[in-house]
């Protein structure tokens, strides 16, 4: 998740080195670093690659910046100026992301492991790219005003995520997770359109690859729809899901869903919340993972212990 590595302290001190972080997530000796930091302290069974969802619109020349304490911060969304990247210049500007997956897929510690690759759906970009910055609870009131130039924005997005996917395939990713960040801000109404089928095709493209593919629509109401309509191959749930019904409703295998908040109480705790998920989905496909991101105050000794639970179920 966006703010996995925070909790680490080696993690912290070579971003206290590379305060540009898009320049850090370009620097293929220090991202494949830190791809692999947490598995060189925990038993886990894989790795996300360290890069960002918002590698896309910088690769389509929207400038991106990341502000300390105000999170991401986009530069005008310019439709003519995005319509003449061409796939060279993209994937040349993203040639580092895929050197350092290379690099981290040739690593003895990712040997009989996954190294999981990934994009933001077409609607969270879509969502960056427009409101320029983290919506918060709520999109700004004239986001659909102009038709013309979301329509634009998500057939240029479905292009470039399917050849950024490509790409991390080719260089080592052995599955493929899409983030919905931002896709419990629709109604029901909107699902379809910005949603459901922007991600069928992405989801159709990684089958027809032969990879495994995870998507994670955080904040909607109906995971079950969700999955009845997009089918990936396992999704991703969030703390807000109730895990007995999701369990129950959801047919294909399930990930996540533990609150990363538990991290920051005590070890019963966090024995018991992590006990209920595991004993929830005992009968169940069940990758376990959180329900968002590991939060920047976690002790990295909780971490180690939930890892301990979960390998001694
Ligand atoms: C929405 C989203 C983003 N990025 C991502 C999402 C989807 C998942 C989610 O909902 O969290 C995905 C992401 N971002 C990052 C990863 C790689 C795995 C990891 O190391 O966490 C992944 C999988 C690195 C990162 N991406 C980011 C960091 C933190 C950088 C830092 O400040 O050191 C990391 C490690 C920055 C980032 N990137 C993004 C935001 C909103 C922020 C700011 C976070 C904040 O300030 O609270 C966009």
């Amino acid at each position: 998740m966006r703010q996995a590595g925070r909790y680490l302290p080696e993690f912290r001190e070579i971003r206290k080195l590379n305060p540009d972080f898009i320049n850090l997530c370009l620097n293929e000796n220090l991202s494949s670093e830190i791809t692999l930091q947490p598995l060189k302290r925990f038993d886990l069974d894989a790795a996300i690659i360290f890069s960002d969802i918002l590698m896309i619109p910088y690769g389509l020349n929207q400038e991106v910046k990341f502000e300390k304490n105000f999170g991401p911060k986009l530069g005008l969304l310019d439709l003519e100026k995005i319509s003449k990247i061409d796939e060279i210049d993209f994937v040349e500007k993203l040639y580092p992301v895929y050197k350092s997956i290379k690099k981290v897929s040739e690593d003895n510690l990712i040997k009989n492991k996954n190294l999981i690759g990934f994009v933001g759906a077409p609607w969270t970009l879509l969502v960056y790219m427009i409101n320029k910055h983290s919506p918060k609870k709520e999109l700004v009131k004239d986001f659909f005003k102009d038709e013309f130039l979301i329509n634009r924005v998500l057939i240029i997005l479905e292009k470039f995520l399917k050849l950024h996917i490509d790409q991390q395939i080719k260089n080592g990713a052995t599955v493929i997770q899409i983030f919905d960040s931002w896709a419990g801000l629709l109604e029901e109404k909107d699902l379809p359109n910005y949603v459901y089928v922007p991600t069928l095709n992405l989801v159709n493209y990684i089958k027809s690859l032969n990879i495994p593919v995870i998507c994670f629509p955080r904040g909607i109401k109906n995971y079950k729809n969700y999955c009845d309509i997009v089918k990936p191959d396992a999704v991703n749930i969030d703390y807000d899901v109730d895990p007995v019904s999701a369990c129950k409703e959801i047919k294909i295998p399930v990930q996540g869903g533990l609150d990363p908040k538990i991290l920051l109480t005590d070890k019963e705790n966090l024995k018991k919340e992590t006990l209920k998920y595991l004993n929830t989905f005992k009968d169940h496909p069940y990758i376990f993972n959180l329900g968002h991101g590991v939060l920047p105050e976690t002790n990295p000794n909780m971490v180690e212990y939930l890892v301990k639970i979960v390998k001694d179920y």
